[in-house]
């Protein structure tokens, strides 16, 4: 069985994190970086780019994944219900989005956007008691890496 190996030295990661909701998206931001540094990747090594918001991840995704500067990207965004179906679209397209650029594109992208009912739910996955979505993706974001170096 193919055993992935969680080893960050040398590997340059991208992140891309919504501005908006970002009470939310600072600690996702936070958890990826931090855990990525445990994992040996340097802090120079980590390219991160804001956008306004979910919906704009996936284009900078593509673009960072295309520039041959990473070898993985992470997506980080917080998409918390409203009064609208406005909620409905965003998240849709977010994640047709990036699950079309890890797919299609060189390098893999993790899907580290929160969508939730409500503020305290998106604060729970974000380094509350539910954890933090942005350190599940730095793990797993190396392991992706691994695996296909392993293919190559
Ligand atoms: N409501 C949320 C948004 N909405 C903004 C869109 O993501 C996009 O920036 C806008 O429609 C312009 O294209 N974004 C989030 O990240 N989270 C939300 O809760
Ligand atoms: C997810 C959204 O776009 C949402 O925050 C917008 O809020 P509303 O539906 O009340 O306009």
């Amino acid at each position: 069985m193919m055993q992935a190996q969680l080893q960050g030295q040398g590997k340059k990661i991208g992140i891309v994190v919504a501005q908006f909701n970002d009470l939310v998206t600072d600690r996702l931001l936070n958890g990826a970086t931090n855990t990525l540094n445990q994992f040996g990747v340097a802090p120079a090594d980590i390219e991160i780019i804001k956008v306004p918001g979910a919906f704009e991840i996936p284009r900078m995704a593509r673009i960072l994944g295309e520039s041959k500067q990473v070898d993985g990207v992470i997506a980080l965004g917080a998409v918390v219900r409203g009064e609208t179906p406005h909620f409905d679209y965003v998240c849709d397209a977010t994640a047709r989005g990036i699950a079309e650029v890890s797919l299609n594109g060189p390098v893999p992208v993790m899907f580290g956007v929160l969508t939730t009912d409500t503020m305290a739910q998106a604060l729970n996955r974000a380094g509350g008691k539910g954890g933090n979505k942005g350190s599940d993706c730095a793990t797993g974001v190396l392991q992706m890496i691994s695996l296909q170096a392993q293919m190559a």
